[in-house]
Parts: C-alpha cells; structure tokens; sequence
C-alpha cells in the first residue's frame, strides 16, 4: 500500500493553520508543520514541528532534501489588509518573494515528487465594482496586501503552466470561526465575552456595519483546502473561489452576538476604525470549487458566531 501523503503545513500556529492541521491529521495524513513559534501549539504523533522562517529561502530546499513531502499548503504570510499600507515591501517580500523561492525550490529539487502546491489569495484581488465574482472576473486589487497575493497568484500561475508544478490558488474570502483571529468576527466576540465577564463596560466598539461580507467558517475552509491541495488534474494554476456565496453585513453578526449574548450592550460606532474607500459589497460564486470537488459549506453564520463567542468565554 502508498504511504499516506506528507504534507508540508507553513503557518501551522495561525488561526487557519491549526484547523488545517487537525482537519489533515482527522484524514490520517502526515503532517510536516513550520511555525516561527520555538514550539508546536498542536501536538500528535503523525505531526513533525519545525521552528523556521520561511521568508529564509533556503529553508524550503533543506526541507525538501530531507523529507518525502508530497503535499504543500502554503498558509503563512502577512494578512492584514490595513497594516499593508504601512509596510508594502514587507508584505510583497512575505507573501509573493517567499511564495517564489518556495516553488523555484520545488522546481530544482522535487518537481516530480510533489503532487499538489495549493496557496492562499485574497477576495481582495477582484475588482471590487464587480461583485458578485467569479474566477473570470476583473482583477483589480487595490491595498498592497491584495497586490502582493495577486502576484503570488501570478507566481503560482507561471509555475504551473511553465514548469507543470501542481499549483493551485485558494482565493479565500473572510474567514471565521473559533480560534485565535483577528479579523472581525473574532474582534467583536471577544468584546462580548469580556464585557459578559465584567471586564469591559457593555459597549461594543467597532467600525463600519453596513459593508458586506462573504463569510466563510474555518472550519468547512480547510476541508475545501484539503481537497485542492489532492486535485491531480492539470491544467495547472488554476483558483478557485472559497467562499460561502452569501454576503451579509457587518451588523448580521453583531445581532447575532446580542442574540447570544449572557447581558445586553450598546453599538458604539468608532470612527477611526471605519475604514477609507473600503469595498462596499465582497461576494463570491463558489460553482467552480463545488464542480471541482464536492465541496459545500456547512456551517451557518449564526453557528459560526455562536462557536466564536464560546471559544473566546473559553479563554477567560
Ligand atoms: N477589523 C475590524 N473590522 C471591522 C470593524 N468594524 C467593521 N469592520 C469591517 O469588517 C470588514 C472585515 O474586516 P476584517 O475582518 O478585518 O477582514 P478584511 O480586512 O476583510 O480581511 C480579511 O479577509 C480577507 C478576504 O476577504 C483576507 O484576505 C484577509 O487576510 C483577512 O482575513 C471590513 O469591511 C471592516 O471595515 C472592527 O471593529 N474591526
């Protein structure tokens, strides 16, 4: 019988990287997890922890020389869409130098051997005027965060189409769920939960309510990474929308923490966290992910903010 597949997990300690990982190991795979925590937040006997930097390029060739990996899940990288704008070299040498070296390492040392590269893009590469999207529509980013994961993308793209790496693109929309996040979601239930500890006063502070977002749950995220990263099928390159297809706005998920909520508390609307010419509408088609692979998602918003807020009274 083959060996179970061995899949390199970068950014296995981020909010994304710890359900991957425990989605991975749920269907029996090895797990090779780079962090640049000195330890593993996760600990099973099929998972190998490395502490390493992946913006070192040549840690990706050290790793391919010494481990049979088959399988690559790209998820570490610089996600905040806001702090881009202050450090955009950061952000293009973290998301789309390193995505770089890592596939010219692939390329030179195992081209052969691996049989699916799966990294992670951004709703924000679309051009925002056309929503909803699909995989065919305009690309227009406009944040250096969504510059940098548009020329990933296009670093993926060349890999696979060049040189027959079996690359794919996850163009991900807002994840939520349980877990230590920090978009959000997960802003606004930890609020909750203090304030029903008493440790804040009941006053939610936030940004800007009326934008629409696709929400997606982690956890059905990582089942749809789980089945690109196993696409054999070329043409190489290709993305695929992974979303929910149903936008709602901001102010759908602060019902539901009041519907949720152990004590009542007031919308306090902070202006300096609403942000300039933000997208009004992110929505995407998911058909393409679902003709692909079977994939559906499963978890409604309202569960989803549910388990979020109980994960953060958890911590407290
Ligand atoms: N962070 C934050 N956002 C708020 C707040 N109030 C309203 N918002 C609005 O909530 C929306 C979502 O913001 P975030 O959760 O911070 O995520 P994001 O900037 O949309 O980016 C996330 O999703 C992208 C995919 O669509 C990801 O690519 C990105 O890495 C990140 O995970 C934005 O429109 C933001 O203005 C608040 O108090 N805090």
């Amino acid at each position: 019988m083959a060996n179970p597949p061995l899949v390199l997990l970068t950014g296995i300690n981020g909010f994304v990287g710890q359900h991957m990982a425990a989605y991975l190991l749920r269907q029996n795979m090895n797990l090779l997890g780079i962090g640049r925590r000195s330890s593993c937040l996760m600990k099973h006997p099929n998972l190998h922890y490395i502490s390493g930097d992946i913006t070192q390029s040549a840690i990706l060739t050290q790793l391919l020389q010494e481990h049979p990996i088959t399988h690559i899940v790209h998820l570490a990288g610089a996600n905040d869409v806001s702090a881009s704008y202050a450090n955009p070299v950061q952000v293009l040498h973290t998301n789309a130098w390193c995505t770089l070296h890592m596939l010219e390492a692939v390329r030179a040392a195992a081209a052969n051997r691996i049989l699916g590269f799966l990294a992670i893009g951004t709703a924000y590469e679309y051009d925002f005027q056309t929503m909803p999207v699909n995989e065919t529509s305009p690309i227009l980013p406009v944040s250096p965060y969504a510059w940098s994961k548009q020329i990933m993308t296009s670093f993926m793209q060349m890999y696979g189409s060049v040189y027959a790496v079996p690359t794919f693109i996850a163009r991900t929309f807002n994840l939520i769920g349980p877990g230590n996040a920090t978009g959000v979601c997960a802003l606004l239930a930890k609020q909750v939960a203090m304030m029903e500890k008493g440790h804040l006063p009941p006053k939610l502070v936030m940004g800007n309510t009326a934008v629409q977002r696709d929400f997606l749950d982690v956890r059905d995220a990582v089942i749809a990474y789980g089945s690109l990263m196993q696409l054999t099928a070329a043409p190489f390159g290709h993305v695929f929308n992974v979303c929910s297809g149903t936008a709602s706005p901001i102010s759908a998920i602060v019902d539901l923490l009041q519907h949720y909520a152990a004590i009542p508390f007031e919308v306090a609307v902070d202006e300096r966290l609403i942000r300039p010419n933000e997208a009004p509408l992110v929505q995407g088609d998911n058909a393409k992910l679902r003709a692909a692979t079977g994939w559906a998602p499963t978890f409604s918003l309202a569960q989803s903010v549910s388990d979020t807020l109980d994960y953060y009274r958890s911590l407290l």
